[in-house]
């Protein structure tokens, strides 16, 4: 079943206690450039996305996810860190109720407006997400950090779809949103920044930023995750907010 079955505002994820793995490789991270190491085995990173892929965009109660057909190897990663060929499943953002922060990563404990995070999952070893997500070399996830500056054309695509629910989208490249130097990233062994947490994700974090306009960023009024006027709020912006209040809660109590 589609995720927007699973997940999203009827069957919201936090709402049952979490078994948190013990967990030695958590995301997000502080990524402490003085300590980052040159790794000469890296190799360039090969993006190969097919705009074709693209099918919806839909408001999973506490982001929005731009979902990609991944029953083909037609929008692929590989190279970098990775042994495999992974397959792209989906992309969305992490942001904050202002441009003061909203990254997940900080670099130097410095955060960024927002975050966008590109799924992929292992499709040499795996056949399903659901398979990948449970193993440890089962995802890799680009991370790449939002700065407010000029407007950016291709995000502009996105956000005058922004839905209230589930709509179809269709031939959206996300290369566009990636910077214009792929080869210049971070990368290291971590986990969903999200339930269920799991250790499964190679992370690759690009140094650069890429601009976007401040009306252009997430944020109640702006990403469509809440209606035009305050009254209206769906119930998932409830959860929404006492959701990631609880989760953040959560996650701070256990390390
Ligand atoms: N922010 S992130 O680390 O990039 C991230 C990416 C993907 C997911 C995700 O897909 N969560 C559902 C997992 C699941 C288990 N079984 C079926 N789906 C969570 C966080
Ligand atoms: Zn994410």
């Amino acid at each position: 079943s589609p995720a927007h079955e699973r997940y999203g505002p009827l069957h919201p994820m936090w709402q049952e206690p979490l078994d948190i793995p013990g967990g030695d490789r958590q995301s997000p991270i502080d990524i402490v450039v003085r300590k980052s190491v040159f790794d000469p085995q890296l190799r360039p990173l090969k993006v190969q996305y097919d705009p074709r892929t693209c099918q919806q965009i839909w408001n999973n109660g506490y982001s929005f996810l731009v979902e990609y057909d991944d029953t083909t190897d037609k929008s692929t990663l590989k190279g970098g860190p990775l042994e495999d060929q992974f397959r792209l499943c989906q992309f969305h953002f992490h942001w904050g109720e202002n441009n003061a922060w909203g990254s997940e990563h900080s670099i130097d404990r410095r955060l960024y407006p927002a975050e966008l995070h590109l799924v992929h999952w292992n499709s040499d070893k795996y056949s399903l997400f659901e398979e990948a997500v449970i193993e440890e070399n089962g995802l890799a996830v680009i991370a790449v950090f939002l700065k407010i500056g000029k407007r950016h054309e291709g995000l502009q695509k996105l956000v005058d779809a922004l839905p209230d629910s589930v709509v179809e989208f269709t031939k959206f490249d996300p290369a566009c949103l990636l910077p214009e130097k792929i080869d210049d990233y971070w990368t290291y062994a971590g986990s969903l920044t999200t339930p269920p947490l799991t250790e499964a994700v190679t992370w690759i974090v690009m140094k650069q930023h890429i601009e976007v306009s401040h009306d252009q960023v997430g944020g109640r009024y702006v990403w469509g995750i809440s209606p035009k006027n305050e009254n209206e709020l769906p119930s998932c912006c409830s959860i929404d907010s006492n959701a990631t209040t609880t989760f953040k809660a959560q996650k701070s109590s256990k390390n």
